[in-house]
């Protein structure tokens, strides 16, 4: 691309140097540039990549886009902007060539749930021979093939990146998890959604809003930046029982469609919710009358997001019979109330990825259908992160017979310090604190009698636990499962 054409999207105060004719690559990384790159140096919380544009320049970049001028030695033009992280956004839309206007996008943003409603969406549209991708917590989804990536929603560079893979793979949709961190820190500048979707507002991530208001705030975001075009087919869907959804409805102009478990004017409504050992039954009421669907993954939170899925893609033109004929067929999601198969094992195992106080309320809700004898529930915390949630998480998690409060994720902070806080909220006298996670989980299997049901939370999918900043293995599950074969002797 023409070193000019991809600067004329940005404001700039002085450029240093001679601009090369053309550039190959653009890169926030100081580790990933080559030949011909334009090198944006980001201000991290651990780093200020002014600090590494030399490494950047004598790798190939032969641009870096900087707040101040740089000391720099080599064949490089320096672009000095006000704010380096917006025009992270401007640029990367652009070297992409706005990839997002070719797509339709579904952004998924709430406290709870965005993981498994973007999958549903996602699986539906595969199933109805709809190529589409999904980038979120548990990876970017190509096609049906799975990338890592680090964050629920990734920096604006890597999230064009995926929009343009996708695009170049032909796929025609692509739902993103969308954080209130991602929407407050840019990463979503350019991305123009086609339908927001909003599953939940509840405690998180008060160590970075502050407040719940800010926290409110910044989801709903992503409904203003739906924007103002009103010839284009676009859509809000909304979670009629959570109070948030209202002020979201006034962000836009599109037309709404709301989803409800108690509220009797929404558009759809989940009725009549029957549990069994394998699935969920519920009557979905829907504009077109009323549907029986049967969801193979458990918890009444999943009908809320069932409910969610089928709005999302209702309101784009798929039929109601297409719609509830893929979410029955859908497989459970990893690490989201999953039962895990545990043979001639006298206790049931479950694994789920609660880790907010109102995310504990519903999984031990969803338990308890399952549980013939008590719910012995294993929960921890990450540390170095909110700790205003943490007793309210083990207030919320007292509902169970037993609890077991460890850690989740320690990274630099004490065991005690972090199961000491999650204590504090305990309302039984039901419990003990072990801060090893492994073993918490072979205590619970300890204590386990013949018809009790372990719910092991917050870990869902991981199959690590960060110590410091280094990943170890770990898998409550299969840790669970050694530990009860040796004391059933099976
Ligand atoms: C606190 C936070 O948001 N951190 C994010 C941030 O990291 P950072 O600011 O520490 O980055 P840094 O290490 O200082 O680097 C600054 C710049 O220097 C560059 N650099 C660095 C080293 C080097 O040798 N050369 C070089 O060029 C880096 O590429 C970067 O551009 O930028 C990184 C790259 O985009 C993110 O991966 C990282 O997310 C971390 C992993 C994280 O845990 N973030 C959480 C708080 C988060 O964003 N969570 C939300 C919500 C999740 C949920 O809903 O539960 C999410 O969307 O993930
Ligand atoms: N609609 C919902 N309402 C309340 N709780 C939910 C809902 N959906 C899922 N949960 C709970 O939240 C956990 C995480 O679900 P999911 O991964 O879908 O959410 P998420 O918003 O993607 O979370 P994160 O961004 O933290 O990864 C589930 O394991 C379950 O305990």
């Amino acid at each position: 691309m023409q070193a000019t054409q991809l600067l004329q999207s940005l404001p700039i105060k002085r450029i240093i140097g001679t601009l090369p004719d053309n550039i190959k690559d653009i890169a926030i990384d100081s580790r990933n540039v080559q030949d011909k790159t334009i090198f944006i140096c980001i201000k991290g919380y651990t780093v200020d990549a002014h600090d590494y544009a030399q490494q950047a320049v004598d790798s190939g970049a032969t641009i870096v886009i900087v707040d101040h001028e740089l000391q720099l030695t080599g064949d490089v033009a320096q672009v000095i902007v006000e704010d380096t992280s917006r025009a992270l956004g401007l640029l990367s839309a652009k070297f992409f060539d706005y990839p997002s206007k070719d797509l339709t996008m579904f952004g998924v943003t709430g406290t709870n749930g965005k993981t498994s409603v973007s999958t549903m969406i996602q699986n539906i549209l595969q199933g109805l021979g709809v190529r589409s991708a999904l980038s979120g917590t548990i990876g970017f989804n190509l096609n049906g093939i799975m990338y890592d990536s680090t964050n629920t929603t990734s920096d604006a560079l890597t999230t064009q990146q995926m929009i343009f893979r996708a695009k170049a793979e032909g796929c025609r949709g692509m739902v993103m998890e969308v954080s209130s961190h991602g929407l407050v820190l840019g990463r979503l500048a350019g991305v123009d959604f086609d339908v927001a979707i909003f599953t939940n507002l509840t405690h998180d991530h008060l160590d970075f809003h502050g407040t719940m208001e800010n926290y409110g705030n910044a989801k709903g975001m992503l409904f203003s930046q739906l924007g103002q075009d009103l010839e284009k087919d676009k859509h809000a869907v909304l979670n009629a029982d959570d109070e948030w959804s209202a002020k979201y409805a006034g962000l836009t102009p599109y037309p709404i469609w709301t989803y409800a478990l108690h509220n009797e004017e929404a558009t759809f409504q989940g009725k009549n919710i029957r549990y069994h050992d394998e699935l969920t039954e519920f009557d979905m009421v829907t504009p077109e009358g009323t549907k029986h669907v049967k969801l193979q993954l458990l918890g009444e939170f999943n009908v809320y997001n069932a409910l969610a899925a089928t709005a999302a893609l209702y309101c784009r033109g798929y039929s109601l019979e297409d719609i509830i004929g893929q979410l029955e067929f859908m497989a459970p999601i990893k690490g989201r109330m999953q039962k895990i198969e545990t043979g001639k094992l006298p206790i049931s195992i479950f694994v789920d990825y609660a880790h907010t106080p109102d995310a504990i309320e519903q999984a031990i809700r969803a338990a308890k259908p399952y549980a013939a004898r008590k719910i012995i529930f294993v929960i921890g915390t990450g540390g170095d992160r909110d700790k205003s949630k943490r007793p309210t998480m083990a207030e919320k998690a007292s509902v169970a017979d037993y609890v077991i409060l460890t850690t989740d994720d320690p990274r630099y902070e004490d065991y005690d310090s972090i199961v000491n806080d999650l204590e504090k909220g305990m309302t039984h006298k039901n419990y003990t604190c072990i801060g090893d996670r492994a073993d918490a989980v072979r205590h619970a299997v300890d204590i386990a009698e013949e018809g009790d049901l372990i719910l092991f939370a917050g870990k869902g999918h991981e199959d690590y636990q960060i110590i410091e900043n280094t990943k170890y293995p770990h898998s409550d599950a299969e840790i669970a499962l050694i530990a009860a074969k040796e004391k059933f002797e099976l």
